[in-house]
């Protein structure tokens, strides 16, 4: 992970605005993704508005981290199977096809959040990664990501 650029940041500029993970949106969460051994992982440390329940974290924006940290795990997982780097043409970007989100405990507030991501399946235009979040070493929430190459017909 040292020394790793994160995935968004191959990302081209007008592909730069997603909510999770643009880094041209000023009010997004900025996510990043890099590797980690055979994992991927992201950190985050939600802000004190980022509230459900006080004390813990809205279930939205966990949803949202594993939302991106999926789809960029794919982009990592997809240039890896063809043994690329992710400066090397043609680019792969994905969106979400299906998102499932398991929130096994509550999330605590005011913690670095560690998600980690496993590559399930990269099969054609499809990647499937299970993410997991955890806060104080401990996993709170668990994650399926089904992500889809974005089709030309997506792109304006
Ligand atoms: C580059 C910066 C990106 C940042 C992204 C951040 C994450 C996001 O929030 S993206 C926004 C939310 N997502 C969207 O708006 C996507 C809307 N949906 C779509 O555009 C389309 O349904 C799309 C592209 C996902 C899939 O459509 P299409 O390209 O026709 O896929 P299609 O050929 O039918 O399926 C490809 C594979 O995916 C699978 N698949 C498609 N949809 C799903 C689904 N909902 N659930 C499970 N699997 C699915 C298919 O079964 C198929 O698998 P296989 O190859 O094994 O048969």
């Amino acid at each position: 992970m040292k020394n790793q650029k994160p995935i968004q940041d191959y990302y081209p500029d007008e592909l730069s605005y997603c909510y999770g993970c643009g880094r041209n949106n000023e009010y997004g969460h900025h996510i990043k993704s890099y590797w980690d051994g055979d994992e991927t992982v992201s950190h985050f440390t939600p802000k004190e508005y980022h509230i459900a329940i006080p004390g813990y974290v809205y279930g939205g924006l966990l949803a949202s981290l594993i939302d991106c940290h999926g789809t960029g795990s794919a982009a990592l997982a997809a240039y890896k199977a063809e043994n690329r780097q992710p400066d090397t043409l043609p680019a792969f970007r994905f969106v979400t096809a299906s998102l499932q989100v398991d929130f096994l405990k509550p999330t605590p507030l005011g913690v670095e959040l560690e998600l980690r991501g496993k590559i399930v399946e990269v099969k054609g235009r499809k990647v499937i990664t299970e993410i997991t979040v955890s806060a104080n070493g401990e996993i709170t929430v668990k994650g399926k990501v089904v992500a889809v190459q974005v089709p030309e017909t997506f792109l304006k």
